[in-house]
């Protein structure tokens, strides 16, 4: 199947210093390539560069084919990201945040419905009516997952979705990740919990200063060049 995400040879530098380092992968439609890596081995600066929030030194991402662009509106259209980034309107409730996502993403009649939807199955029900500053950090790490999920999107890209969530929450995740992966959304995720790993990615890509490493000897099979 033909690529929806294709990195080739992307390098990124900041300083005359790379943190990437020709790295190449390709995810299709209905596959999950999960990066590992200890801090600081380059799994968010690759996201970035991936969803076109930063251009690379060299080499070249694509998306459907064409050179990637953040900005552009098809782009903006068909990726769902939930990167290290806590941005929201103040003065607008989780219900009402939710809403201007799914109409801003041409939902229409259909937001209200998803919206709900998305509120029950992230525990936010609850909590809908109130603003973000007064959600614990877990429901707003889930009201992020939320917004990206309850959107229409053939590429997720996904930056620790795990972190600030308990355990219980964390299974729930994988099984809906995996969901989206089975109805063909492709999936490029930056992890450190190896169920969501196990549960969701069909490769695994760990990164070690900025370049594909050995993978980790557990017996499963792994791919480095992907
Ligand atoms: N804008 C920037 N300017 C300078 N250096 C940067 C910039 N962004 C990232 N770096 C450096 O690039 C390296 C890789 O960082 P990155 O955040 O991509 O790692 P990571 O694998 O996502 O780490 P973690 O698991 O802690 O999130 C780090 O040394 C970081 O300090």
């Amino acid at each position: 199947m033909r690529a929806l995400l294709e990195l080739r040879e992307v390098t990124r530098s900041y300083g005359g210093s790379p943190v990437v380092r020709e790295v190449s992968l390709t995810v299709a439609p209905g596959q999950c390539v999960a990066l590992t890596g200890s801090n600081g081995s380059g799994k968010s600066t690759l996201l970035r560069l991936a969803a076109g929030r930063e251009r690379p030194t060299s080499g070249t991402v694509l998306f459907d084919g064409a050179p990637m662009d953040g900005d552009a509106p098809a782009v903006r259209a068909a990726v769902a990201t939930v990167m290290d980034v806590d941005a929201f309107y103040p003065d607008l409730t989780v219900r009402e945040h939710l809403v201007l996502v799914a109409l801003a993403h041409g939902m229409g009649a259909a937001a209200h419905d998803a919206v709900a939807e998305a509120l029950t199955g992230h525990h936010l029900t609850d909590h809908a009516d109130l603003l973000p500053s007064a959600l614990s950090s877990g429901l707003r790490q889930q009201m992020l997952l939320a917004a990206a999920l309850v959107r229409p999107h053939d590429l997720l890209i996904v930056d620790e979705p795990e972190q600030r969530l308990d355990a219980a929450a964390r299974r729930e995740l994988a099984d809906r990740l995996a969901r989206h992966r089975a109805q063909g959304v492709a999936i490029l995720m930056a992890t450190h919990d190896d169920h969501l790993v196990e549960a969701v990615a069909d490769r695994v890509m760990r990164l070690a200063d900025g370049q594909p490493a050995e993978p980790a000897g557990d017996g499963r099979a792994r791919e480095n060049t992907l």
